[in-house]
């Protein structure tokens, strides 16, 4: 369903655990910092509402989204990391290297999370331009960040 049918923010209260006792790691690529830091932002504020303590969520930053892969490799190997959040914003330019970040971040976090048995969050903005990504970071449609920490929090009740 597109964002804009669904707010990124809104979600049901389904499988919503306690994570008083859970260590969160955060990697946030650099590259459109302005998105990224509102991410961030959104992700932080959710996973402290639900009772996350400050001293258990980390953040780690990369230089760009493809670098979160390995970003959160690093994390989601340590045992004091329950789950590991991967937050960053790609925007399409004039060629197709839009194409080759998204699909290598998509199947390097997928893989990561499989390799560790770990929720690893593809918290990773695709837009086409600025607006559609501003929109999606605490705009109209809601913050990504917050989707991506509440879907960190369900996978933690498996
Ligand atoms: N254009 C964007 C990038 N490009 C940088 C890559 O992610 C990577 O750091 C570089 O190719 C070196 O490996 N990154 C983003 O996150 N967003 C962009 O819009
Ligand atoms: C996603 C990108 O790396 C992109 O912003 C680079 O722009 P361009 O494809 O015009 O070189």
């Amino acid at each position: 369903m597109a964002s804009n049918l669904k707010n990124l923010s809104e979600y049901s209260s389904k499988n919503v655990i306690d994570i008083s006792n859970k260590t969160f790691a955060i990697v946030v690529s650099e590259w459109n910092e302005e998105v990224t830091e509102s991410l961030y932002n959104g992700a932080i504020e959710t996973l402290k509402h639900h009772g996350a303590k400050p001293e258990h969520i980390h953040r780690v930053d990369v230089p760009g989204s493809f670098e979160l892969s390995l970003g959160a490799q690093k994390l989601a190997q340590r045992d004091d990391v329950d789950a590991v959040i991967c937050l960053g914003c790609v925007i399409q330019g004039e060629t197709r290297h839009f194409d080759f970040i998204c699909d290598a971040v998509a199947h390097g976090i997928t893989n990561v999370s499989l390799k560790y048995d770990k929720p690893v969050i593809f918290g990773v903005l695709t837009p086409e331009n600025q607006k559609q990504a501003t929109d999606r970071a605490g705009g109209k449609h809601g913050n990504k960040g917050d989707e991506a920490a509440i879907t960190a929090i369900k996978m933690l009740a498996l």
